[in-house]
């Protein structure tokens, strides 16, 4: 998969060259590349934005440098996605969705956003747009969002986690439900012990305290999880186990 990220801070994406993801690149799994969005500029200043039309507090980034920028890294085959508070909330599915995709291109906005034209102008010539948010919550651009988005969807290529079995168990996996909780040596720590069963070695009674423990996280955090749980999924997952 390649990956491009056009942004006014590249420096920010310098994490993605860390660990798994950057692994990933190391072993041609994931072809980044981040662009200084400014290169497409043409003024002695390098300007990529100006004021609101309309008025309005802050600076809104101009659909011309974008484009010529975006005409340049999309190629004929990129999909467009720009992380904005406006957009669809992103969750497991959609990194499941973009991870099936050749070229993905991240086009990193300040809060204010990136004029409206620009999206508007790629899903008219037929590309693929997507408009993601990561949570309802204030950042000051795209580029946090996309380290997000980009280690979400790096995590799921082939090859990129030793062991793909751990992708199923996760929260938000294939069973929808929040991770049950996990514990490792001493079995006794500030005289806290560990719940039996795990001791047991009975692989079945495992799986299903697993099982319970994770339906009750759920139930108790996030009961909107609940409602879309797919009760058949949930058993083969179990089953799997
Ligand atoms: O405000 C943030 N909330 C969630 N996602 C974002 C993506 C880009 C810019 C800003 C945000």
């Amino acid at each position: 998969m390649r990956v491009d990220v056009v942004t006014v801070f590249p420096d920010y994406l310098a994490a993605l060259d860390l660990s798994l993801i950057g692994k990933a690149r190391q072993a041609g799994l994931l072809d980044l590349r981040v662009h200084d969005l400014r290169d497409w500029t043409t003024d002695r200043h390098r300007t990529v934005d100006d004021t609101p039309f309309g008025g309005g507090a802050g600076m809104v980034m101009r659909p011309d440098v974008w484009g010529t920028a975006l005409d340049d890294v999309l190629g004929d085959d990129g999909h467009l996605v720009v992380p904005t508070p406006s957009g669809e909330v992103f969750t497991q599915r959609h990194a499941e969705a973009l991870a099936t995709e050749e070229h993905l291109v991240f086009a990193c906005g300040r809060y204010e956003g990136i004029d409206a034209r620009v999206a508007e102008h790629y899903r008219a010539s037929g590309r693929r747009v997507s408009e993601l948010s990561i949570g309802d919550y204030v950042l000051n651009g795209g580029e946090v969002a996309t380290l997000v988005m980009v280690e979400a969807v790096g995590r799921l290529l082939p090859g990129v986690v030793g062991n793909p079995e751990s992708l199923v168990e996760e929260s938000h996996g294939a069973a929808g439900l929040l991770e049950y909780p996990v514990y490792t040596k001493p079995p006794v720590w500030a005289e806290h012990e560990i719940p039996e069963v795990l001791l047991s070695g009975h692989h079945a009674k495992i799986a299903r305290w697993r099982r319970d423990r994770a339906l009750e996280r759920t139930a108790t955090r996030r009961p909107d999880l609940i409602a879309a749980l797919d009760v058949a999924a949930l058993d083969k997952h179990d089953l799997a186990t």
